[in-house]
């Protein structure tokens, strides 16, 4: 590694999750794709899933070796499942590797927390600790020369985005948040499911997870943390009938007065010089397409003065800001370099 430029392998490069990070390093200026990994692939050109990437420099899947990714790469990006993860990425970190992993399985900083709402065994709790949980502009610089980044889950990252503001200035009552939230299908990966079948998907509307989803602890513990005592909040989700895209519709009561402008005022200046979170004009609000295919997320608000609550509106493209592209904006910051890098491109429209 020199310090400009960087070696990186991907684990779970037949994913949504590792062919979207395939898709933006292509791009990078200080980074080349060394390895592109599946486990039930090993050997077979990548074409064979994605013909798309016929020019690919690196053609063929490699196995899971963690000497032979030592050997090629500086810089692992884990987009493995939750509980793949978990085993994976401690022989990693242990192998000298700078590692970002996409999974849920280093979020959660409590073990016991994360066994109640993931149903498995938690990684090593030195490792929960070590893992820096990369919001990229809200824990931004505590990522910087850090060995093991958590990527912030696809809701979390819209649902943050859109409430640490207000929070953090002590604008709303957490105590009153609601989350009304819809994900397109690709939030549950490229696996074959019921869930994901055409006709069950088309033409319908359906929430799921309710009360048991499990990004609630994530997203409390983040809130819990800005706040300073303890949040716990109300998180419903809902299958939309698209590909890509989440919108996080949020409730909560305000606890002074405060107008539209004023919101619109109290974000921007949360997030100034952050590129890729734009906060809406009063008034406006921001749609899913708006920032498909790309690391943006947009914000926009309305307070209701009848019933002094605000509605908060956040949209990501979960691929991108709700994971590779936040990866790698969590990676730019990890080496200390512009964090747009390879990230500049514009929403695909229409
Ligand atoms: N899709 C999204 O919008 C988001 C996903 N995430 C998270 O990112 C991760 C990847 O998600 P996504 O790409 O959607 O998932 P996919 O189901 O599309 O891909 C999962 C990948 O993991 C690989 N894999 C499965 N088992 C193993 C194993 N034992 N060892 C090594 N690799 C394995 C699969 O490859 P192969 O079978 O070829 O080995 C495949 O490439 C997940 O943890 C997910 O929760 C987070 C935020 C958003
Ligand atoms: C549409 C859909 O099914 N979305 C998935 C998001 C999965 C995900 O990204 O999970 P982690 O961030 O915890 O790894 C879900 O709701 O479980």
């Amino acid at each position: 590694m020199s310090g400009d430029f960087v070696k990186v392998a991907i684990v779970g490069s037949t994913g949504y999750g590792g062919v979207e990070l395939i898709r933006f390093l292509l791009e990078h200026p200080k980074v080349e794709i060394v390895s592109v990994i599946s486990a039930s692939s090993s050997g077979a050109p990548i074409t064979d899933g994605f013909p798309h990437l016929i020019n690919l420099v690196v053609q063929n899947l490699d196995g899971v070796n963690v000497q032979e990714i030592a050997a090629k790469a500086d810089v692992v990006f884990t987009a493995t499942p939750s509980g793949v993860s978990g085993k994976l990425v401690p022989q990693l970190v242990e192998a000298g590797l700078k590692v970002i992993d996409l999974s849920g399985d280093f979020r959660i900083k409590d073990g016991a927390v994360y066994e109640e709402w993931y149903k498995h065994d938690a990684p090593g709790n030195d490792l929960l600790q070590k893992a820096v949980y990369g919001l990229s502009e809200v824990y931004g610089e505590k990522v910087k020369d850090e060995q093991l980044i958590s990527n912030p889950g696809c809701y979390p990252t819209a649902t943050l985005l859109g409430l640490i503001p207000a929070v953090k200035a002590g604008w709303i009552d957490p105590a009153t948040l609601i989350i009304d939230a819809k994900s397109g299908v690709s939030g549950a990966g490229r696996g074959t499911s019921l869930t994901a079948h055409y006709a069950e998907i088309n033409e319908n509307f359906k929430a799921y997870k309710v009360n048991k989803h499990q990004h609630i602890p994530e997203i409390e513990q983040v809130l819990t943390d800005i706040h300073g005592s303890p949040v716990t909040v109300t998180f419903t989700t809902h299958l939309a009938p698209m590909t890509r895209g989440i919108m996080s519709t949020m409730y909560a009561t305000l606890t002074g007065s405060h107008t539209n402008e004023e919101l619109v005022e109290l974000y921007k200046q949360f997030y100034e010089g952050r590129r890729f979170v734009r906060i809406r004009p009063a008034g406006q609000w921001p749609a899913t397409k708006e920032v498909f295919g790309s690391n943006y997320c947009d914000i926009g608000f309305a307070v209701d003065a009848r019933t002094n609550r605000v509605t908060i509106v956040s949209v990501i493209d979960n691929v991108v800001k709700g994971a590779a592209g936040q990866a790698i904006q969590n990676l730019n910051l990890m080496m200390g370099w512009d964090e747009t890098l390879g990230l500049k491109n514009a929403p695909v429209y229409p």
